[in-house]
């Protein structure tokens, strides 16, 4: 599905727009309830990945493809790892199964696992057999991804010893680390997080309790986009959201502070509000915290026409698609002056922006919903519309709430 998109008629945009709940927080949750039947799940997210996460914990033998979902991949490959008895294999799509788990499966076999690769050293698709590990301690890199390192958090109180984990190298994605501990430590699992070392104890059983997942700040970053290429006076509220969040990428409302959005906080929802303040010069930030709002931030400057320079970014190669290479392509195409490293990305600041420009999403949802907001300022046409569906199913439903015109081509 390829979709034609043209900004909404009227100019100063308003609207209300529930979002799901956070995959992130969802993915860890759905875990822990397989661990703790005890635990109930409220907001869960509605995305593919939350779906075939589900569909993963469910199975005890044969096969499960996780498609694109990178969190579901490495948090499973913990899990059947440990549990004894289960013997499956994990797969993926064509890209999960270029994107590296190597440094996990060492982590877990240093632990006593059975995991083996069935195609690709280093990559799914994976064969587990699932046995009793007794836990204790391991080391392993931490600048590929926190997701290895989450997905052994996650499994860690049900392990006899728990675990300290030796974090080596400069620790990349920390806040969804500190994710992981926030919930763990909701649901009553003792840790600690001292320099490169994170310990956690054992728990056998948690009392019953039902832990509400937040809206996916992720998913806000759109529509913080939309207000800063919109009319001063636009305002959307956003539900549900806290003002202290365990996401990292809750950081939006600092950062497009500075592109004219202001935040409040009002009882569960966020209000955004378009301001007329004037624009920085240039934007220059370290993204290694939020990996995942390089894109709609790198999309909104270039429709602002600012210069902007974004480091921090040495794990986007290896996400959905090459997010760098991606953002290189598709903005090159709209008349962007663009240069990218395999770290970092710079934008000179735009003059013009190319009409009605097909912009390609490589089966990513973050290439489809960071350009989207780009329609305030050209028609534009995202192909295969659909990805969205991997983090934010409504994504379309709701830009169509705020009256974008949205053609099916
Ligand atoms: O743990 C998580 O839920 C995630 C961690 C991040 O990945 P990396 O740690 O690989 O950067 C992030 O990009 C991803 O969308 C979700
Ligand atoms: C990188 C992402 O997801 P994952 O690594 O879980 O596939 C993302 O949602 O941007």
């Amino acid at each position: 599905m390829n979709l034609y998109l043209s900004g909404p008629a009227e100019k100063v945009l308003k609207s209300d727009i529930e979002i799901t709940g956070s995959k992130s927080e969802s993915n860890r949750l759905l875990l822990l309830q397989a661990l703790y039947p005890d635990l109930s799940i409220d907001n869960c997210s509605n995305s593919d990945d939350a779906r075939v996460m589900k569909k993963g914990l469910g199975i005890s033998s044969g096969e499960v493809d996780i498609h694109h979902a990178g969190t579901a991949m490495r948090f499973l490959t913990a899990y059947f790892a440990s549990q004894q008895g289960k013997e499956v294999v994990l797969t993926g799509s064509k890209r999960m199964q270029e994107r590296p788990i190597e440094v996990l499966v060492e982590a877990l076999k240093d632990l006593g696992a059975d995991i083996s690769y069935l195609k690709t050293s280093g990559c799914p698709p994976i064969k587990i057999k699932g046995k009793r590990l007794y836990g204790g301690k391991v080391s392993l890199p931490a600048n590929i991804s926190s997701q290895y390192i989450s997905a052994l958090l996650l499994v860690a109180p049900r392990l006899e010893r728990g675990l300290e984990l030796e974090l080596i190298g400069t620790i990349t994605s920390i806040p969804y680390i500190k994710m992981t501990l926030g919930l763990l430590e909701q649901i009553g699992v003792g840790h600690s997080f001292e320099g490169n070392i994170i310990k956690v104890a054992p728990l056998d059983t948690v009392s019953p309790r039902t832990l509400v997942v937040e809206s996916d700040w992720s998913s806000a970053s759109y529509f913080y986009s939309i207000l800063a290429l919109s009319e001063a006076g636009s305002t959307i509220r956003l539900s549900a959201y806290r003002e202290h969040s365990l996401q990292g990428d809750s950081i939006l409302a600092d950062l497009y502070k500075a592109l004219g959005v202001d935040t409040q906080f009002q009882e569960n929802s966020i209000v955004l509000t378009k301001t007329s303040r004037p624009l920085p010069s240039k934007i220059d930030l370290d993204l290694s915290n939020a990996p995942d709002l390089a894109q709609t931030l790198v999309v909104t400057c270039f429709g602002l026409g600012l210069p902007c320079h974004l480091s921090g970014l040495h794990t986007l190669k290896i996400k959905e698609t090459d997010r760098l290479e991606a953002l290189k392509n598709e903005l090159g195409k709209l008349g962007a002056d663009i240069s990218v490293t395999d770290k970092s990305l710079r934008l000179e600041a735009a003059t013009s922006i190319n009409k009605a420009v097909s912009i390609a999403t490589y089966n990513d949802h973050r290439m489809a919903m960071a350009f989207a907001p780009l329609a305030l300022r050209t028609d534009l046409i995202i192909d295969d519309a659909e990805v969205v569906s991997k983090s934010y199913p409504d994504f379309w439903k709701d830009l169509d709430r705020l009256a974008f015109q949205i053609k099916e081509v």
